[in-house]
């Protein structure tokens, strides 16, 4: 383990109170832990002005970001989440895990449709649709879904793995590489929930597995397909991703699996909010991954996995898997950068790298965080009960531009 003294102009550290109590402390000033020596920088006048912290910054205004990873579900729900998406991202994948899923590109196109109907007025937000892979998804619906438009990634479930997976792939290698032969000639990347659910292997082990049963073999025989690992929560996953070529795959990252490890689940007692999949990971993992993505890598962009399920399906003897942070995650992932003295490399993760990726153009329009403090809601009401927010009820630093102030 080296030590890195990063350059970054933004450092002073504001020393909030702890907000998710099982955060640890964070690193000094311009100190960070890196494990990955080709990082590293030293230099002496980086040292020399560590010595005089310039004045705490207050304000940020970033490219508006858009969101590579998102649950909106549909009905009720999709009418009370999609605001809170649609005020601070331009663009957002939106996950196919519907019941019934979303096979088809005419399917899509409806779930688009409604999604678009749902949202404010005035709201120039836009669904960036992708399709759910099973056994019998033919290459012909690949096509289809390119000619389209508005369909932009198909989504790997393997069956089981997590919340409305049942439909999803047995054997991605046995029975998809027509599939994924087409989706390499249309430039469609392939999404992944990457966990194995082989019932012999231990729950926080599934992702490690599936990189080595799974991603590696996938990446050796399909090099040319662009690949998403969605939601990493490993050293493993970084490590992975980081031997890939980038441009290749690329991973995003979750608000929980940067600020959160597993002792959250089981602080003074059983914490079902906590709960989402891949399960959040020891500590060890936590700052592999923060070290990831602020260290500027191109490889890795915002994916909140922000994933409603109501209270009572949270709170119950079988709960479900998600985490609901749509209207928290900016002011998380900033709260992030800035403890690892990286709010310079905020912008990159959020705004550019994801549209890079994908191909496409990055927003022009900007969004401004301000440093004030502003109170998560206990709860988010919908038609037939509520939804409870990742730091639920607690003050948050970072308020983006438009987010009501209390
Ligand atoms: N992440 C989760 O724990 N749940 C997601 C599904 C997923 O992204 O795996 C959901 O749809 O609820
Ligand atoms: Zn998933
Ligand atoms: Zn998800």
């Amino acid at each position: 383990m080296q030590i890195a003294i990063t350059t970054t102009t933004v450092s002073a550290h504001p020393h909030p109170k702890p907000l998710v109590s099982l955060l640890r402390p964070s690193p000094p000033h311009r100190v960070r832990i890196h494990p990955f020596s080709h990082r590293l920088s030293t230099t002496a006048s980086a040292m020399a002005s560590s010595v005089l912290p310039p004045p705490q910054q207050q304000q940020l205004t970033i490219t508006r970001p858009d969101d590579w990873h998102l649950h909106l579900r549909d009905g009720e729900v999709l009418a009370a989440v999609l605001p809170h998406s649609a005020r601070h991202f331009q663009r957002s994948i939106v996950m196919p895990n519907l019941k019934p899923p979303v096979t088809t590109t005419a399917r899509a196109l409806e779930y688009r449709e409604e999604i678009l109907r749902a949202l404010p007025p005035g709201s120039s937000f836009t669904p960036l649709m992708t399709l759910y892979l099973t056994d019998t998804t033919s290459p012909e619906e690949i096509k289809i879904a390119r000619k389209s438009g508005v369909v932009f990634a198909v989504k790997l479930y393997p069956a089981g793995a997590t919340t409305n997976s049942q439909d999803g792939v047995t054997d991605i290698l046995g029975k998809c590489l027509p599939v994924l032969e087409e989706m390499v000639r249309q430039g469609m990347p392939l999404l992944v929930h990457g966990e194995v659910t082989d019932p012999h292997v231990d729950t926080f082990d599934r992702e490690k597995v599936f990189i080595e049963r799974i991603l590696a073999p996938l990446v050796q025989k399909l090099p040319q397909l662009k690949i998403v690992m969605e939601h990493i929560t490993t050293m493993d996953a970084v490590n992975f991703v980081e031997s890939c070529k980038e441009g290749h795959v690329a991973a995003t990252v979750t608000p929980q699996h940067l600020l959160l490890n597993r002792n959250a689940l089981f602080q003074g007692g059983l914490q079902p909010h906590n709960y989402c999949l891949p399960v959040l990971k020891r500590e060890t993992h936590r700052q592999a991954i923060v070290s990831a993505v602020t260290s500027g890598s191109r490889q890795y962009f915002l994916g909140t996995d922000s994933a409603p399920h109501d209270k009572r399906m949270k709170e119950c003897s079988c709960g479900c898997a998600g985490i609901y942070s749509a209207p928290v995650a900016l002011s998380l992932y900033a709260k992030v950068f800035e403890q690892a003295g990286a709010l310079d490399k905020l912008e990159a993760f959020t705004s550019f790298n994801g549209p890079d990726f994908y191909g496409l153009p990055r927003n022009n329009s900007k969004i401004v965080l301000r440093r004030s403090g502003w109170k998560v809601p206990a709860t988010y009401a919908y038609g037939a009960g509520v939804i409870v927010p990742m730091s639920s009820g607690n003050t948050l630093e970072w308020l983006p531009s438009d987010q009501p102030e209390e």
